[in-house]
């Protein structure tokens, strides 16, 4: 015999009043393309990661199509410590000789990205992992970099200069989810090391993706580095254009990145706090709007700006003739099935009305 439980009511209608504040955002989302780029410094301990893939695996079940992109730069760092191969970062890129080039092939796409296809299929056979050498993902083009008005060779360092989505869109419409490292070989082959946000940023492009979200080490941008009063909600493209030379180390490529996307007309980027559990699903799903959004200058939105009193930051919405995503699938795209997991199943097999087996809500 079970006697009843007590309930807490009041803990338990804050528990509902947070699935629903989810609900226009997961209208927005549902069907979408989101890219996350996951920063090797966000990776700080095993608890945050298993959270990270936990909120990945949420949200393709809440029918969003999520692309994960990773980096691993500390990781890199430590490998090469170990391997004694002597290393420098030069305006936020790593020069990158032959013999590092090696490392961090193996450690980006044999570690870190093992790992986390690892953490997200404990779900459900969803990640796939793949790089920038896979089915032609991204073609490199060598790139060095300016430190104070100098011109800086980095070595095997490549910007994107191609990118073929057609591999990562099969996987994404198999309702996989992939996962990918950011390694690239150039039009002859040589294979480089691609900063991780720039190649996040070149995928949201290519992906046409709804947002680009990138967890780091702090809140977001600050305008007065290290001031943490200083943290920016919102900034345009031109605001950041202006910003840009004067930031330092890694910012640098992270910010460049987030305005390529918005130039490339991702509505939005955002730079988030990824040493916060779940901020990623408090990011999508909830009104309070975390971390340094990037969006278009007014008057040049991709979408139309709704105002949202409860975000700080105003949200995007599509132009109504441009919305495709819905909150349930469509039948013909839907090709992924999730298997069940014992004991672990999240979604449910249901039946769409025109009597198609429907594995979770896509
Ligand atoms: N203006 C700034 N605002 C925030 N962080 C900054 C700024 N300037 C430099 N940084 C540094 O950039 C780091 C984030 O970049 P990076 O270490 O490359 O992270 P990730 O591994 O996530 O790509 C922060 O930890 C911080 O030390
Ligand atoms: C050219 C360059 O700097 N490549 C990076 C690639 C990994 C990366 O970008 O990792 P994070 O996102 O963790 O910084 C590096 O070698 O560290």
């Amino acid at each position: 015999m079970t006697l009843a439980r007590k309930h807490d009511v009041d803990a338990l209608v804050t528990k509902a009043s947070t699935l629903i504040e989810a609900l226009p955002w997961l209208a927005q989302y549902a069907g979408k393309v989101v890219v996350i780029k996951y920063g090797g410094n966000a990776m700080i301990n095993e608890e945050l990661k298993r959270a990270f893939a936990e909120d990945i695996v949420f949200l393709r079940r809440c029918g969003v199509r999520p692309v994960v992109v990773h980096g691993g730069g500390p990781q890199i760092s430590s490998m090469l410590k170990r391997l004694d191969i002597t290393s420098e970062f030069r305006g936020g890129f790593r020069v990158t000789t032959p013999e590092a080039m090696d490392v961090v092939r193996m450690v980006l796409v044999g570690q870190v990205g093992r790992e986390l296809v690892g953490l997200i299929n404990q779900h459900g056979p969803f990640a796939v992992g793949m790089s920038g050498e896979d089915g032609g993902l991204f073609t490199a083009k060598r790139r060095g970099t300016i430190v104070d008005g100098e011109d800086v060779d980095l070595g095997l360092v490549g910007d994107v200069a191609k990118v073929n989505p057609a591999a990562v869109l099969d996987l994404i419409e198999a309702g996989r989810i992939p996962v990918v490292a950011t390694v690239a070989p150039d039009k002859d082959g040589a294979v480089h090391n691609v900063n991780a946000d720039t190649a996040a940023a070149a995928l949201a492009v290519a992906l046409k993706a709804e947002r680009l979200v990138m967890l780091t080490d702090v809140e977001g941008l600050y305008a007065d580095w290290p001031d943490q009063d200083s943290i920016i909600t919102q900034i345009t493209v031109s605001e950041l254009h202006e910003m840009l030379p004067s930031l330092e180390s890694g910012m640098r490529p992270k910010m460049e990145a987030c305005l390529r996307a918005v130039q490339g007309k991702v509505p939005r980027a955002t730079v988030i706090d990824g040493r916060v559990q779940h901020s990623l699903l408090l990011e999508v799903f909830t009104n309070d709007g975390l971390g340094t959004m990037v969006i278009s200058d007014p008057g040049k939105q991709v979408g139309k700006v709704i105002s949202d009193p409860g975000k700080q930051v105003g949200k995007v919405i599509s132009d109504p003739g441009k919305q495709v995503g819905k909150v349930t699938s469509d039948p013909g795209k839907q090709v992924g099935k999730g298997t069940s997991h014992p004991g672990k199943q999240v979604g449910k097999v249901i039946s769409d009305e025109s009597g198609k087996q429907k594995k979770d809500q896509k």
